[in-house]
């Protein structure tokens, strides 16, 4: 080894799963725990960790370029979101008193409220606002200790305000140090003008919008609220096969509310992924089982509904051996956060997931959800250092004191971009500003 850029020492618990691939059923409850321990970064990527004494004597003659000392907190894989509605206008906080008295989310809908209210607001934001708005969402995740966030598009609903939102989270990730993986969900609701006529608008996405995201190279992943009164599972199907044609991998918003049999598409058509799940049967866990389907599990969701009903992690993982993720799901009507670690308490709360199953859910099996598990979600070497550092002396202390962020720092790419709470002005090489 000729050089090291970063030493990464005085770390009490150095906590992450193994491997790269999903961690399914029990193996979720497994991590390595490692005290005392250093990290050692070239170029942005791991190429030592272990013990501190074993990494030092490693490096016994190795120029080291910079040292830091975390003062024995507790050092995990960068978190990672997996799925947000990051980008969008306007807020929905006038919802709040409906919701109290009882009317539905998709009553809500259905009256041209929620999802189209803020359709409306990002129709009326330019980029530069939209960036502005979703700049800020994104420096609270990375103050929480997420270093990479997917971002959906489905507040545009026409081709020119799809590719708007888009072209802004593009632009967020090429000038912000956290990593955005956008997704097309152009069928995230049918649009007033097509109010009667969905089949019209799923034309307008497969011959318009699919093609026209993939050859700007605006997205990796598509996805659709597969839901009663919103998109059937034909029409889910029609989408997500067009968007695999266009090299876009399939998502899907499934079984939140109704079992449509949205979590059963999504192992027919092999989904990289299938989101809320809430209202799932047995035949589609078992589906996405057989066929690899990461579930991605939104507990700060039913959360803020004020349901009584959360999705079934348990026997995902103890009876059809899943690997699930967890995510924030962040948006202005059914989950107006951006925390993670408020997230991970819930899922501790109402999924009852360990803290290990926690973390896992949102490192590499949330990593694997954005096609991303050879790069990210766990401490190995030749993986990006990616790592968050934690005031908290291990994994359980996390969803046991909650409502505080316990983030001191934030190493992204090898860069310590958040330090003691801050984020370090302009570490990460890529440049900061908007259009
Ligand atoms: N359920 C559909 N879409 C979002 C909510 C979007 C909104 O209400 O603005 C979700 O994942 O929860
Ligand atoms: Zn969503």
């Amino acid at each position: 080894m000729e050089r090291i850029d970063l030493l990464v020492t005085g770390i009490g618990r150095l906590v992450s799963p193994p491997g790269n691939v999903p961690r399914c059923g029990q193996q979720m409850k497994q991590v390595d725990v490692i005290t005392e321990a250093a990290v050692a970064i070239r170029e942005g990527r791991i190429v030592a960790f272990g013990a501190a004494r074993d990494v030092m004597s490693l490096l016994a003659s190795v120029e080291i370029v910079e040292i830091i000392d975390v003062g024995g907190r507790m050092v995990t894989p960068g978190l990672v979101d997996p799925h947000t509605h990051l980008v969008h206008g306007g807020s929905r906080e006038h919802e709040l008193a409906l919701k109290r008295s009882g009317v539905s989310y998709l009553d809500i809908l259905a009256q041209g409220g929620g999802i189209l209210n803020t359709v409306q607001s990002t129709h009326a934001a330019s980029e530069q606002e939209l960036y502005d708005k979703a700049h800020r969402s994104l420096n609270e995740m990375l103050l929480n200790g997420v270093t990479t966030v997917e971002a959906k598009s489905g507040y545009g609903l026409t081709l020119e305000d799809e590719l708007k939102q888009l072209r802004v989270a593009k632009h967020l990730n090429d000038t912000n140090p956290v990593e955005i993986v956008s997704t097309f969900m152009g069928a995230h609701a049918v649009p007033p003008a097509y109010k009667g006529r969905t089949e019209e608008y799923v034309d307008l996405i497969v011959n318009d919008m699919i093609p026209m995201v993939a050859e700007e190279e605006l997205a990796e992943f598509c996805d659709v609220f597969c839901e009663q009164g919103v998109f059937t599972i034909e029409q889910t199907r029609r989408i997500l096969l067009k968007g695999l044609e266009y090299g876009l991998l399939p998502k899907i918003h499934a079984d939140e509310i109704e079992p449509l049999g949205g979590a059963e598409l999504a192992g027919e058509i092999g989904a990289i992924s299938a989101e809320h799940l809430l209202a799932a049967t047995d035949k589609g866990f078992a589906a996405m089982a057989e066929q690899g389907v990461i579930p991605v599990l939104l507990p700060g969701t039913s959360f803020n509904l004020g349901l009584t009903k959360h999705a079934r992690a348990r026997d995902m993982i103890d009876a059809f051996e899943l690997p699930v993720a967890i995510a924030t799901d962040y948006n202005p009507g059914s989950c107006p956060t951006e925390s993670i670690q408020l997230v991970m308490m819930l899922a501790s709360l109402n999924l009852k997931m360990t803290p290990e199953e926690i973390l896992t859910a949102c490192t590499i099996n949330a990593a694997n959800a954005l096609g991303r598990g050879q790069h990210i979600g766990s401490i190995a070497v030749g993986k990006r250092a990616d790592l968050t550092i934690f005031d908290a002396p291990n994994l359980a202390y996390l969803p046991y004191h909650f409502g505080i962020n316990h983030t001191f720092g934030v190493i992204k790419n090898g860069k310590v971009i958040v330090w003691d709470r801050t984020i370090m002005p302009k570490e990460s090489g890529k440049e900061e500003g908007a259009r």
